[in-house]
């Protein structure tokens, strides 16, 4: 039976790995935004997508009945993901002036 101070270094070692998870997976979704600012200027696409929103906000709910997860938290850290990537879309379209 493991001592219960060894267990808690134990769980908070695991943590850290989903932290970095957390965080690389993060990065990697929020790099594509230069690349979709292109695109979109391409195919003459605003860069709020309210329909491709709903999609993933409906993902969202069923991921987190899944996985029996938070909804309410998990919407409200992909909106913040979604304006930021969103935010990253505006600079590359003014750095390029698109
Ligand atoms: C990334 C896009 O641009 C915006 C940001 C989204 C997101 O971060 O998932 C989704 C839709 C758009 O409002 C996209 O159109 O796919």
């Amino acid at each position: 039976m493991t001592n219960p101070k060894d267990r808690l270094n134990i769980i908070r070692n695991r943590i850290n790995e989903i932290d970095e998870q957390l965080i690389k997976l993060m990065a990697e979704r929020t790099q594509f935004a230069g690349e979709i600012a292109n695109l979109k200027s391409e195919l003459n696409m605003p860069i709020n997508d309210e329909e491709r929103e709903h999609h993933i906000k409906e993902t969202i709910k069923s991921l987190c009945n899944k996985y029996d997860f938070d909804s309410n938290l998990s919407l409200e850290i992909l909106t913040l993901l979604m304006e930021h990537s969103k935010e990253l879309q505006k600079k590359a379209c003014e750095k390029k002036n698109i």
